[in-house]
């Protein structure tokens, strides 16, 4: 799949925390009104990433007619949305909690309402606060990828980070 963005060539390798989800298991500590993983929603992408082998992970989406676009298809939006989600829960397998600074998507194929759609990101690595992820959109074969996404990713200190916000969140 055709993208513009280069990750810097010395990344530093990140390794798995020892009390990282294992394989196969939810990674699970984000709030529960997010938008893009929380329960308590009602319109929300309600994604559970689960921790894949070394620093990748894995989710799976249904494609929901209000997600809709383009007639018939997902609004790129949504999809931005869902690849947020999905490459910013990866860095707690490293223990780093992060937000985003920067997303790029690269749109491959018009992705159908009422299909079934699986991501996979992986950690490339860091460069000092910075994490570098990638990621693949499918739908079903990893080597047909629909979309593909690079971000950065900063670690933030969360108290800190949210300190000034905490009192306007939003409890359902
Ligand atoms: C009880 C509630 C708990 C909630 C917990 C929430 C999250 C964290 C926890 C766990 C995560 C788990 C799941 C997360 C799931 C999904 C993730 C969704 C994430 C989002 O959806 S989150 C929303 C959108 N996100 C923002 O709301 C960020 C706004 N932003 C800022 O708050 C500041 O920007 C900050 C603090 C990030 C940095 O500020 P700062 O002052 O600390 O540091 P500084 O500016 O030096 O940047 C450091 C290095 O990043 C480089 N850098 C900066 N901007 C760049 C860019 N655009 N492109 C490339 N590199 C960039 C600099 O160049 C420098 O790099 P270098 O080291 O090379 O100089």
């Amino acid at each position: 799949m055709k993208h513009a963005f280069v990750p810097p060539a010395d990344l530093e390798p990140l390794t798995r925390h020892p009390k990282a989800a294992a394989p196969g298991r939810h990674i699970a500590l984000h709030h529960s009104t997010c938008f893009g993983c929380g329960d308590d929603v009602p319109l929300g992408l309600h994604l559970k990433v689960m921790a894949g082998e070394g620093l990748t992970v894995d989710a799976q989406m249904p494609v929901q007619d209000w997600m809709q676009g383009g007639p018939g298809v997902i609004h790129g939006g949504v999809l931005s949305a869902a690849f947020d989600e999905v490459m910013g829960t990866s860095p707690l397998l490293v223990g780093a909690p992060v937000v985003t600074v920067h997303l790029e998507v690269d749109f491959a194929k018009p992705i159908p309402l009422g299909s079934d759609l699986q991501f996979h990101a992986r950690i490339l690595g860091s460069e000092r606060r910075k994490i570098y992820i990638d990621a693949i959109a499918h739908l079903g074969d990893p080597n047909a990828p629909v979309a593909g996404a690079h971000s950065v990713f900063v670690v933030i200190d969360v108290e800190k980070h949210f300190a000034e916000h905490f009192d306007k969140r939003v409890v359902l």
